[in-house]
């Protein structure tokens, strides 16, 4: 599943949440990375126990749980809590593929990675390079936007050249754990909100929703 979420924040969170980072406590990212991750890793980051990470991080999950694509694409069960990074001056992260599993600080939680998420808060033409390339494919999105991506696929940020890219990034682990399950069932989404706008009263959209929540029930783990 590769999605781009349009709109995760307007134009005036987006300036807020920008404000608030550009004066943020940026750290060497490589504080974070693992064993592998250490050698390809080459950004800043906020340190996960910043109260500029928890406050903006509460914000974006608060924006996300208002917003109907998110929630029909991803199906979250739980969400780890956003983290941000900033490229600056050749700032890249190398290829890698994400953890399978997250630990929430301070809480005996653990979320398995099933969705990797990067909101981008600056737009294209504010920095050269910084593309998330997912599998082949060239990712730079629109300011407030989000790019939503199976955890399993090989990815890297290539080098920003010019300007600064930053984003916040995190995990899904998803009700739906496999990915052509909830692809599945976002196409029957949309199609089910199509035909509202259609025919509103058709008695085939009661069971055909109907066969939506059957096909959640079976697929749904928590
Ligand atoms: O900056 C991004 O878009 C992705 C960052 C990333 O891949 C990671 O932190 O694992
Ligand atoms: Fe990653």
């Amino acid at each position: 599943m590769m999605l781009s979420i349009p709109d995760v924040l307007n134009a005036e969170q987006l300036q807020q949440c920008r404000a608030a980072l550009e004066g943020g406590n940026w750290q060497d990212g490589r504080l974070t990375a693992g064993h592998q991750a250490v050698n390809v890793k080459a950004n800043q980051q906020l340190a996960q126990d910043d109260p500029l990470t928890q406050q903006l991080g509460d914000f974006i999950l608060a924006c996300l749980a208002q917003h109907p694509r998110f929630m029909a694409a991803a199906l979250p069960l739980k969400v780890v809590p956003p983290r941000f990074n900033r490229y600056t001056e050749g700032g890249t992260y190398g290829d890698h593929i994400d953890n399978a599993v997250f630990s929430v600080p301070g809480t005996p939680h653990r979320i398995r990675a099933d969705l990797s998420a990067t909101l981008f808060f600056c737009e294209p033409d504010e920095y050269e390079g910084g593309e998330l390339v997912v599998q082949d494919k060239r990712i730079k999105l629109p300011a407030g936007h989000l790019i939503l991506y199976s955890s399993g696929s090989l990815h890297r940020v290539e080098p920003v050249t010019r300007g600064a890219r930053l984003a916040s990034f995190f995990w899904v682990q998803s009700l739906v754990r496999q990915d052509e399950q909830r692809s599945v069932l976002l196409e029957l989404d949309d199609s089910i909100q199509a035909l509202r706008q259609q025919v509103p009263d058709s008695p085939e959209l009661v069971r055909l929703t109907g066969i939506y929540h059957n096909l959640l029930r079976q697929w749904t783990q928590t």
